[in-house]
């Protein structure tokens, strides 16, 4: 048996159609939609998910700025510049791309981003405020798990979850999104203890830890739901997830694929993001 393929092409078409009616809407208001990209690496993963935001946001009608300041951009600029943007009235939505220059914490230099324009949900605040049960902008990958399981119609009241990875924009965020949705939530991480025997009892299954191929048919319960959060770049310039598909397919019920899975929704709500901050 091969596990039905949750596909992320559908719902990330149907919330781009959306975004770029709403974008529409606005513009024909007189605002005019824009997002500026932060960068400071020369990292490749990051570097094609800054072109395919650009990509989507131009076809979207949303204007994207991308805001390049090299590798070897300090901490302290790369904040001024969050800062710089976040006053900017003509801008909507301010993303700092990840990873970042050695000594620079992704936590630390987005509470630099204004709460209203931080459409990543990296500013501290706003993971607060979501933990809370405020309104806020959730990071666009956590809401991407959330979103994916939905558009398939698989309904996670009295549902246990297993997270794997414990990260400030993956794992914490979609934690709460997922107790929200009133799952049952077991967040594990490096130091979890028979990782397997705790993902096993797990109904559904959300690898979001960064390493190739981690999970194994060993950590799934037949019939289970496994999405792959993982974008792990292969050597021949391809992208792996952190699902060993292969294994699991043949054990799990249902499972998200990558390419094609949760990074189409990712940037599709980021747009979203950009668009409802606009219309603010
Ligand atoms: N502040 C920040 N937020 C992020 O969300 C963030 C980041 N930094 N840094 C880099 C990673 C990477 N990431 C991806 C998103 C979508 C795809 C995606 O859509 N990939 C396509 C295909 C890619 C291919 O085929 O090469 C897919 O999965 O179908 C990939 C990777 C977001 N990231």
């Amino acid at each position: 048996m091969s596990a039905t393929v949750l596909s992320g092409k559908e719902p990330a078409a149907a919330i781009r159609a959306e975004t770029a009616a709403r974008a529409a809407e606005l513009a024909a208001s007189g605002t005019h939609p824009r997002l500026a990209v932060v960068v400071a690496t020369a990292d490749e993963s990051s570097a094609w998910y800054v072109r395919s935001i650009a990509r989507a946001a131009e076809k979207a009608g949303i204007a994207c700025d991308i805001v390049d300041l090299g590798s070897d951009a300090s901490a302290r600029d790369i904040r001024h510049r969050l800062a710089v943007l976040s006053a900017d009235e003509s801008v909507h939505g301010v993303i700092l791309q990840t990873p970042l220059p050695e000594g620079a914490k992704l936590e630390d230099l987005a509470s630099a981003i204004a709460p209203g324009k931080d459409v990543d949900g990296a500013n501290p605040l706003s993971l607060g405020r979501l933990a809370a049960g405020l309104p806020a902008f959730a990071p666009a990958t956590a809401e991407a798990v959330v979103t994916v399981l939905d558009y398939h119609g698989v309904e996670l009241t009295g549902l246990h979850v297993a997270v794997i990875g414990r990260s400030t924009v993956v794992g914490k965020p979609a934690a709460h999104l997922l107790l929200d949705r009133n799952a049952t939530v077991t967040v594990c991480h490096s130091r979890t203890r028979d990782l397997a025997a705790v993902t096993s009892a797990a109904d559904v299954v959300v690898a979001a830890v960064g390493r190739a191929g981690l999970i194994t048919a060993e950590h799934v319960r037949a019939g289970a739901v496994v999405v792959d959060v993982g974008t792990n770049p292969t050597d021949d310039g391809g992208l792996v997830g952190d699902v060993d598909a292969a294994s699991v397919a043949e054990k799990a019920g249902a499972l998200t694929p990558v390419p094609g899975g949760v990074g189409p929704v990712t940037t599709a709500l980021l747009l979203r993001h950009t668009v409802q901050a606009a219309a603010r």
